[in-house]
């Protein structure tokens, strides 16, 4: 399938370009960004900061503006548009009939539009015939949840299906990659921790109790658990961390029943196939001192949640420490799985 990008010289738009190299189903075919991009040959419009060699092929396209019209020979974009403008630009493509499948936050509480995680909550998918965008149901956006949303989410998935889920606490530890470019002045973050960041904090409860909604009919019924969360930035590069106490419905009697609901946990997409798929989604680490996110965030491709120091909690019912990167899983990578189940489950084609 012949695939755009919007926002393809930002941080997201970058990891997009990198992770779709030689992607068995996906092609580039266009590259859109700001007027102030727009008509310039990649390589002198964007600032490449991923670690590998800018593809020679990506290099000399002229990079477009966000126009649909501009956008007539693409099966579908991926949007990494910045939050401002996201939400003009984004309808303007699903309401021209190219469907949107975008890391922006702007739709992703709108109750017709799926916040989808495949393999947390792949049914959701449905939610898309209710959109009305344009009267065939060509156009279409599906939204991926925020990089702290997204670890949380599947952290708590298999505990939320076993145990049922009363209330959390958590702090977060982001990297400072999720910030974009160039981001935090570096006199701000190193050797240093910043115990705020902007707009962060609200979006982690509804974002999780959305993605955890079970699908009743063609509307989400959702949790109401209430969630407590404290969002830092650290000087890491990639890899968000999240430390998480939870008050559990019908809590485990002990660790090992903890970490079964997680090993005996079915994932729904395992049998699909899906090229970005990571073969273990969680890795449970014994070892006291992780995970870490310089070690593991880059495993199976950046797409593995990773979950240590299980426990028993003096405060609440259960203590654990999760972590996932933030550009490839909580981002471009999730994003890129996304349109792999859609092509399987027939909404793109
Ligand atoms: N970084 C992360 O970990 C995550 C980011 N996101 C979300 O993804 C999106 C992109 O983030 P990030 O890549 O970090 O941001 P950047 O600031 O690095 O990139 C923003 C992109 O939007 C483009 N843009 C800005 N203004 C306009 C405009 N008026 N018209 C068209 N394009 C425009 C920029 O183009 P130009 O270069 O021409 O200015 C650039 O390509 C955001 O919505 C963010 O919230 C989601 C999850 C994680
Ligand atoms: N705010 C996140 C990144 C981000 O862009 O989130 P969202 O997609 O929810 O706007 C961070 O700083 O790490």
């Amino acid at each position: 399938m012949k695939v755009g990008i919007l926002g393809a010289t930002g941080a997201v738009g970058q990891k997009f370009i990198r992770l779709l190299q030689g992607h068995p189903w996906f092609e580039i075919e266009a590259l859109g960004a700001s007027e102030r991009s727009a008509g310039k040959k990649y390589k002198e419009a964007a600032n490449w900061i991923e670690d590998v060699v800018l593809p020679e092929s990506i290099k000399e396209t002229i990079v477009k503006n966000c126009d649909p019209d501009e956008f007539s020979d693409v099966d579908f974009v991926f949007s990494g548009l910045d939050s401002s403008v996201a939400g003009e630009i984004e309808k303007a493509f699903a309401s021209a009939g190219i469907p949107v499948i975008s890391n922006a936050k702007n739709y992703r509480q709108d109750p017709t539009v799926p916040l989808l995680i495949p393999e947390i909550n792949p049914d959701h998918t449905e939610l898309i015939k209710k959109q009305t965008f344009t009267k065939d149901g060509s156009g279409w956006i599906v939204t991926n949840p925020n990089c702290v949303a997204v670890p949380l989410a599947i952290s708590l998935k298999p505990l939320y299906d076993a145990f049922g889920i009363e209330a959390l606490i958590l702090t977060t530890m982001q990297a400072v990659s999720g910030a974009g470019y160039p981001g935090v002045a570096s006199l701000d973050i190193l050797g240093n921790v910043v115990p705020f960041i902007s707009g962060e904090e609200p979006k982690v409860g509804p974002e999780t109790r959305k993605i955890l909604s079970t699908l009743e009919g063609t509307t989400l019924a959702k949790p109401h658990f209430p969630v407590q969360a404290t969002a830092t930035r650290v000087p890491t590069i990639n890899g968000h961390m999240i430390s998480v106490t939870a008050k559990l419905e019908d809590p485990p009697a002990n660790v090992e029943e903890l970490k079964a609901a997680y090993t005996n946990w079915k994932n729904p997409i395992a049998d699909l196939d899906l090229p970005f798929s990571p073969n273990q989604l969680y890795k449970l680490h014994e070892e006291e001192q992780y995970p870490q996110p310089r070690l593991h965030a880059d495993a199976e491709n950046g797409m593995q949640l990773h979950l240590g120091r299980l426990r028993k909690a003096e405060v609440f019912d259960i203590s654990f420490v999760a972590m996932a990167h933030n550009t490839i899983r909580g981002a471009a990578g999730g994003a890129i799985l996304n349109a792999e189940l859609l092509v399987k489950k027939g909404f793109l084609k």
